[in-house]
């Protein structure tokens, strides 16, 4: 796959810096120990259908971001967690990624130690290591970039995080993505309104694409939620949940806002020409 020149590409050569480092500094062993002593992963697929009447959330602890730059300090990412928990949040992200994002692994042990809630890990993965390293940080859920892994290693990582007991977020921005993302036989697919080749957010389109997922797979609307409106329209187009990050991490009270889209209703996915539940 050749998709050089893009944001994507960018961004994971800096992925593959700082993994290089990380990996010279703590090797594959040591990491797979901490994995081995880390209690088990937590439900994420559970948690985010919930009791099926509302959307689900998945809150995210985001201090920057290539298209938007600075977005919020966030000096204490598990204060936030707690917060996004306390307001009924399914499951809290934790961007990782320090160069464009400004996250760390160490955000994510934070907020793990604080919040009951399952976390992901959300990350640029194109490597088992990071996979490892997910576990041994807590994380629950790690999430997977079709765009960014041909389908053997998609399928490789896919395997090794069921394998550790977490769940994949797979997550897609075209129709070929989306199909890639089913014939993996992914339990929770995201449709993510911006593109990451190019940064441009397009919400009518990720609706269209989400009304192609089956009635099987969870459905996560991601990005583009700047208020109650937005998870509406993902609601209509059939998702179970919405990731919001921006939304939430630049308001004055992120725990109302997470309770107020927390609290859409709905609606579900029509079962679509062949398929049987
Ligand atoms: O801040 P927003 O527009 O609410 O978006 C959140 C989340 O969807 C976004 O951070 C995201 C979705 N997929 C990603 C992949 C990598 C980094 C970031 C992302």
């Amino acid at each position: 796959m050749t998709l050089t020149g893009t944001v994507l590409d960018e961004i994971i050569v800096g992925v593959r810096e700082d993994l290089a480092a990380r990996r010279a500094e703590v090797p594959l062993a040591a990491v797979e120990e901490r994995a081995a002593a880390t209690a088990p992963a937590r439900d994420a697929r559970a948690s985010l259908a919930g009791d099926g009447t509302t959307m689900g959330l998945i809150a995210e602890v985001k201090r920057r971001s290539p298209s938007k730059g600075a977005l919020s300090e966030i000096p204490e990412p598990a204060v936030l967690a707690a917060a996004y928990a306390g307001a009924g949040a399914s499951a809290i992200s934790v961007l990782t990624e320090e160069r464009r994002f400004g996250g760390t692994l160490a955000d994510l042990d934070a907020v793990r130690a604080r919040v009951e809630v399952p976390v992901l890990r959300k990350d640029f993965v194109v490597d088992p290591y990071q996979v490892t390293e997910a576990r041994a940080h807590g994380a629950d859920l790690v999430l997977l970039i079709v765009a960014a892994l041909d389908d053997a290693l998609l399928r490789d990582l896919h395997d090794q995080i069921t394998g550790l007991g977490m769940q994949a977020l797979v997550e897609t921005h075209t129709e070929e993505e989306v199909e890639r993302a089913l014939a993996l036989g992914a339990d929770i697919v995201g449709v993510n309104a911006r593109n990451l080749r190019t940064l441009d957010v397009d919400l009518d389109r990720a609706a269209a694409l989400l009304r192609r997922i089956p009635a099987g797979p969870l459905a996560i609307g991601e990005s583009a939620v700047a208020g109650v409106a937005d998870v509406e329209a993902y609601a209509a187009a059939g998702a179970d949940a919405v990731l919001v990050g921006e939304a939430l991490v630049t308001t004055d009270d992120p725990a109302r806002e997470a309770a107020a889209f927390r609290a859409v209703t709905r609606r579900g996915r029509p079962q679509q020409d062949g398929e049987s539940r």
